[in-house]
């Protein structure tokens, strides 16, 4: 899979732009804030519904347009080639075509284009909150099953319902308003029941997932750091996980089971504390974990091995992803920049954006485009 074009109007900072892509290694080289990154951004937005710098749509629209539009054509391997076409609206329900075709749902677009994305965002990964992790899991797991999306949205749904419930629930109690705050309770079983629902499916499929990328992450850290360490991941759980329950409704089971015996602690907080939303996977180098304890270089490599693994991963499974590298080369050491440089190389098509042409490693010498003054240039 490549992506053969992208087409741009009012995203980022680009009123309209057209670049036409080949497979192989593309530089987009160019002074800092020039929409080197914006370029990238747009392709992995069309594979991941999402940004890798913005929580929400808003940012991805030009200051003064009032919507967005971003078109990827894709060489795809088992279909015909698609053209993936993207209406960004902020505030109001995005849109999105498929070879000129609306379909009814954006996110009827996941899975047409895979990517994975290297960025120097990616240290928080190792570094960073919980939900650095979460996010990395289920933006996988929707690459992989794009249903996934659904499911995600689903148990978000849930927990918003059931936290806005459980506050009512507070208050009342607060106010002595018990007939309230009872009522409120009763309603209160069949959110826990939802939750029970989508949170098992989530969760055993993050489960799942992890177990296909731990030997991958392993051998990956490995080819980065050189045989140094011992890279690990383990899930860690808001519900106590026993050894071989893995099924949705022994999940299910668990999850019910640890909403009712936190229930007070709950209504205290006003807050769900049960469920995948509050999970962890904690990253591990040989018997430490690696958030504070790994150097600044091997947190790198980890974050490098969790990417290089989610690569190996998607083209085992379902053909291969576009490898996009966010200016990375410019934080790397030579040692890592030269090893992820070689670990890439061989990809269908790696889209690279540097500051300067000598950040690209020469093993990743290929087609270059100059970017500046809002023009994308082939040079
Ligand atoms: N919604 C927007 N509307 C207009 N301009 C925007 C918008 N979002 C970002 N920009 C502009 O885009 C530029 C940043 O683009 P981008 O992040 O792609 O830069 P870059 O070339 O990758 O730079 P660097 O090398 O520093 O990473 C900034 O000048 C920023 O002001």
């Amino acid at each position: 899979m490549f992506v053969t074009a992208l087409g741009l109007l009012d995203f980022r900072s680009y009123p309209q732009v057209e670049v036409q892509l080949t497979p192989g290694v593309t530089a987009f080289v160019g002074p800092n804030g020039q929409g080197k990154t914006n370029l990238v951004e747009a392709i992995h937005y069309t594979a991941t519904l999402g940004s890798h710098r913005v929580a929400n749509d808003a940012p991805l629209v030009r200051a003064g347009a009032a919507r967005a539009i971003v078109r990827t054509e894709i060489h795809s391997d088992h279909d015909r080639d698609l053209v993936v076409e993207l209406e960004i609206n902020p505030g109001r329900a995005n849109r999105a075509r498929v070879n000129r075709s609306p379909v009814p749902r954006p996110r009827e677009v996941l899975g047409l284009l895979r990517t994975v994305l290297f960025a120097p965002e990616d240290l928080a990964l190792v570094k960073g909150d919980p939900s650095e992790r979460r996010r990395f899991l289920d933006e996988l797991l929707t690459l992989r099953t794009p249903r996934m999306a659904g499911v995600r949205q689903d148990y978000d749904r849930v927990l918003k319902q059931r936290n806005s419930l459980l506050r009512s629930a507070q208050q009342a109690r607060r106010q002595n308003r018990s007939s309230a705050a009872e009522a409120q309770l009763r309603t209160l079983e069949v959110w826990d029941s939802n939750l029970a629902r989508a949170g098992s499916e989530l969760l055993a499929t993050r489960l799942e997932l992890l177990e296909s990328l731990r030997p991958l992450v392993s051998s990956a850290y490995d080819a980065v750091a050189r045989g140094k360490g011992d890279a690990r991941l383990e899930y860690k759980s808001s519900v106590p996980l026993e050894p071989g329950v893995t099924s949705r409704e022994q999940l299910a089971a668990v999850l019910l089971d640890e909403v009712h015996q936190r229930r007070q602690d709950e209504l205290d907080r006003g807050v769900s504390l049960v469920g995948p939303h509050r999970d962890d996977v904690v990253l591990g180098l040989g018997d430490l974990p690696a958030k504070g304890y790994a150097s600044h270089g091997e947190s790198w490599s980890f974050a490098l091995a969790l990417r290089l693994a989610s690569y190996e991963l998607l083209k085992a499974d379902g053909g291969e992803p576009v490898l996009i590298l966010d200016d990375v080369f410019a934080e790397l050491d030579t040692s890592r920049r030269d090893r992820l440089a070689e670990l890439v190389a061989p990809a269908e098509q790696v889209l690279v954006t540097a500051a300067v042409g000598a950040d690209v490693p020469l093993e990743l010498s290929g087609a270059r485009f100059d970017v500046g003054d809002g023009t994308v240039l082939r040079a």
